[in-house]
């Protein structure tokens, strides 16, 4: 079956995002969707999709104020599409449903799985995360001295979500510095992700969980709610595929570059990055020896942002 290479578009105002309604009749037809359609032959998807806007919602863009969010590769049996998704929030004209559908703005956090096609879930999954994702990793430390030097760098890079990695700690140390983070973050709406065992959570109630590889390979279904945050550490694309079959919110993939905090791993570079990210079915944060000044070339190669233990916190 050949695959329909399909232009979706994010149009944002503020915090709310443009929904609009498939006809009855249409393939996926009465659920939500982001305006969009086919992109032609001989079209290019950002050419497609200003088409596309216009056609369907009145919206008139301007190519260049498009940015990547996601692609996705979804096969519905009848049909196989690859979603390539582009986000602005510049746009001319108020938004009216041209085929007569209704259309309505609606907030990230009302955008619901079960109302959309099931291609859509990573494209929600991507609305909700930020284009950094830190990392704590201060080998060595601990008790109060890792929670304050914590603390301050979290403060000065103020992310909307970091993970907690202290793989030196032991179990209840770890379980002790996570609690005191948690209060923190909880108090400045940080999303904190614990590390490693989903056990953890039962004693902390973070809001996720993210796993090493040597943790998530040992699992065959998702170990923690839906409406907590599972992250999955991968590597190689086997990998991609099992996080996605655990029903990971994201990943993180990599290394990317040489990074000081695994030196013997051999780095996939940019290439290779962007083939894996492009066979993804989950957000994909490009992981090592990456610093914030990669968050735009990250973006170009299909990834959701960057991830990074060492550079960036090393600054604040
Ligand atoms: N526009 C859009 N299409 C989506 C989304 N999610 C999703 O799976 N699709 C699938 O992408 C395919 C193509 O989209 P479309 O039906 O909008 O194509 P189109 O505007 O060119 O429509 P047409 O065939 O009536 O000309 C459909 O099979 C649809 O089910 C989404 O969020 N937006
Ligand atoms: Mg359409």
């Amino acid at each position: 079956m050949k695959e329909v290479h399909v232009a979706v578009g994010v149009v944002r105002q503020g915090d709310r995002i443009l929904i609009a309604r498939r006809p009855d009749d249409a393939h996926q037809g009465g659920l939500l969707e982001f305006p969009g359609g086919k992109v032609e032959p001989e079209e290019r998807v950002q050419q497609a999709l200003v088409r596309e806007l216009d056609e369907e919602v009145g919206l008139r863009i301007d190519p260049r104020n498009l940015r990547p969010v996601i692609g996705i590769r979804h096969d519905y049996g009848d049909k196989r599409v690859f979603l390539d998704v582009w986000e602005t929030d510049r746009f001319e004209g108020e938004p009216h449903g041209r085929e007569g559908q209704p259309v309505q703005w609606l907030a990230v956090d009302a955008l619901h799985d079960d109302d959309f096609p099931a291609a859509n879930r990573p494209i929600i999954r991507a609305l909700r995360l930020p284009h950094q994702y830190p990392i704590t990793g201060d080998a060595g430390m601990d008790g109060a001295a890792l929670v304050d030097h914590t603390c301050r760098r979290l403060a000065a890079l103020r992310p909307s979500i970091c993970l907690f990695r202290a793989p030196w700690l032991s179990r209840d140390a770890y379980l002790d510095a996570a609690g005191q983070l948690l209060d923190w973050c909880s108090a400045r709406s940080i999303r904190l992700m614990l590390h490693g065992d989903p056990a953890l959570l039962a004693s902390i109630p973070a809001a996720g969980i993210h796993l090493p590889w040597h943790v998530a390979r040992r699992l065959d279904t998702r170990p923690l709610a839906s409406s907590g945050v599972l992250g999955v550490s991968c590597h190689q694309e086997d990998e991609l595929a099992h996080a996605a079959h655990l029903g990971a919110d994201f990943v993180t993939l990599g290394p990317v570059a040489e990074t000081a905090s695994h030196p013997d791993a051999v780095p996939m570079g940019w290439p290779r990055f962007t083939e894996l990210a492009a066979r993804a079915t989950v957000p994909v944060y490009a992981l090592g020896g990456l610093s914030l000044e990669d968050v735009e070339r990250a973006r170009e190669a299909g990834a959701q942002g960057v991830a990074g233990i060492g550079t960036w916190w090393s600054n604040c």
